[in-house]
């Protein structure tokens, strides 16, 4: 992660540094504004990153769907990931399980706590536990992976899927001080 994290971090003493990734248009910063809010914020695409320092608990970014190949480069430091997939969409759900693929291989060395949150529930189309099943990414034990199913216009499910997220990261961080 970028110099702004780390100086950032060093002068609010920022406890957990979380990334928020997924495809274009899938609700990032929906859920970003939500967070920094608490409630739902119509939203624009967003270039580049947002950023937000100012709760003292986390440390989020929020990267932009149409970029993909920049994600990794905010992974070193990060102590979560958020991955968000659109629930109401469901014909692009093949580039979803790419993207998982990739994240997998992108953080295979790195210990990162990783959120699947399906968004979007007030519109749901898809089977979340079916498409988690069909592409495998919860079976890998190594790489322990949470899911949460959230709206960001009604806010159900982001306290939760956060709460999971710190519980999973706690975790690793318990195991990284064993080796
Ligand atoms: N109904 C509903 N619409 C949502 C929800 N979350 C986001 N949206 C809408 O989905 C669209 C995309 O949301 P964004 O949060 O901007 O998506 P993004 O992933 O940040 O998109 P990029 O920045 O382009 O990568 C916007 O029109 C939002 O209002 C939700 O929970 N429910
Ligand atoms: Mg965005």
């Amino acid at each position: 992660m970028g110099c702004i994290c780390k100086t950032q971090a060093n002068q609010q003493t920022i406890k957990t540094k979380l990334v928020i990734v997924g495809l274009e248009q899938s609700g990032k910063t929906a859920i970003f504004e939500y967070i920094k809010r608490g409630n739902f914020f119509e939203t624009q695409p967003t270039e580049g990153y947002n950023v937000d320092f100012n709760n003292k608990d986390y440390l989020i970014f929020d990267l932009a769907g149409r970029t993909p190949n920049l994600w990794q480069h905010y992974y070193q430091n990060a102590d979560g990931i958020i991955f968000v997939i659109d629930s109401s969409k469901k014909e692009n759900l093949q580039q979803v399980k790419e993207q998982l693929m990739k994240l997998n291989q992108d953080i295979e060395l790195l210990n990162i706590g990783v959120l699947i949150m399906f968004t979007k529930s007030d519109l749901q189309l898809i089977d979340c536990e079916a498409f988690l099943e069909e592409c495998e990414v919860l079976k890998n034990t190594e790489q322990e992976k949470v899911w949460q199913s959230c709206s960001s216009k009604t806010g159900e499910g982001i306290n939760e899927g956060i709460q999971k997220l710190m519980l999973l990261i706690k975790k690793w961080n318990i195991r990284r001080q064993k080796i």
